[in-house]
């Protein structure tokens, strides 16, 4: 079974999955994916700076991300070349990693943020929602990253609301509360689905 774990900015995607990971259960990460194919030398590197010009590099060449982020979270237009430029790669190394996982494994997670909205619901089996109030995801994502309010409004404005994702999940984990609450809940979920 492939499960597809998502939710919104800060929401506590990567929390979850290093509880999943803790149960011995595979997790692919679409975002540790996402930065190994903008790295120099991968094509998706090439078509970038073409786009976006050199001044998105670092001293190394490398792409700074908080440049890149900086514009493309600020102007929907780019955004969308960038996810155009990207996404695909993505897709098809998760695939291949998924593919790899289910050899030795009858479960694998895949943690996308963007499943929703990319409408990628067709690479898995379910779908697996964490959910957080709009107060505490701002006030995680500010102390996580450092941004300024408006910094992190303009990234959970670049995303589905998540009340419409809790629409459209098969389960909902409410990530409100502590660690110890989210824990409890994640337990719950993969013995109801008889994944532990
Ligand atoms: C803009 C970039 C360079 C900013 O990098 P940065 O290191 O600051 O953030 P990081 O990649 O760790 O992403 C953090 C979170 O931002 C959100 N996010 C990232 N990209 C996007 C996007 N294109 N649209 C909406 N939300 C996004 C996700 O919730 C993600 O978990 C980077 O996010 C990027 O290349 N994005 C495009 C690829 C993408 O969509 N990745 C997300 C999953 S495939
Ligand atoms: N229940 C909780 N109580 C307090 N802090 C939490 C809780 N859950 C997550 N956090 C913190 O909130 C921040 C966001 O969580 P996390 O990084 O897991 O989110 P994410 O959904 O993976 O984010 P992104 O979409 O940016 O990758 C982190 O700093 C994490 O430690």
């Amino acid at each position: 079974m492939i499960i597809g774990l998502t939710g919104g900015i800060a929401s506590g995607k990567s929390t979850v999955s290093n509880l999943l990971r803790s149960y011995g259960l595979p997790v692919v990460d679409a975002d540790v994916i996402a930065r190994q194919v903008v790295e120099q030398g991968h094509p998706a590197y090439e078509k970038i700076v073409e786009h976006f010009g050199e001044n998105i590099l670092d001293d190394a060449g490398n792409i700074d991300r908080k440049k890149l982020g900086s514009i493309v979270f600020t102007n929907e237009e780019k955004r969308l070349v960038l996810n155009g430029i990207v996404h695909p790669a993505v897709r098809l190394e998760m695939k291949n990693e998924a593919a790899v996982h289910l050899k030795e494994s009858s479960h694998v997670i895949l943690d996308i943020p963007l499943l929703f909205e990319s409408e990628l619901t067709h690479m898995v089996d379910r779908t697996l929602l964490v959910f957080v109030d709009e107060a505490s995801q701002l006030s995680r994502l500010m102390k996580r990253d450092g941004f300024t309010e408006a910094e992190a409004k303009s990234r959970i404005a670049a995303q589905m609301p998540l009340k419409e994702k809790v629409q459209l999940a098969d389960a909902v984990i409410v990530n409100n509360g502590s660690l110890e609450e989210l824990k409890n809940q994640v337990e719950i979920q993969l013995r109801e689905w008889k994944m532990i």
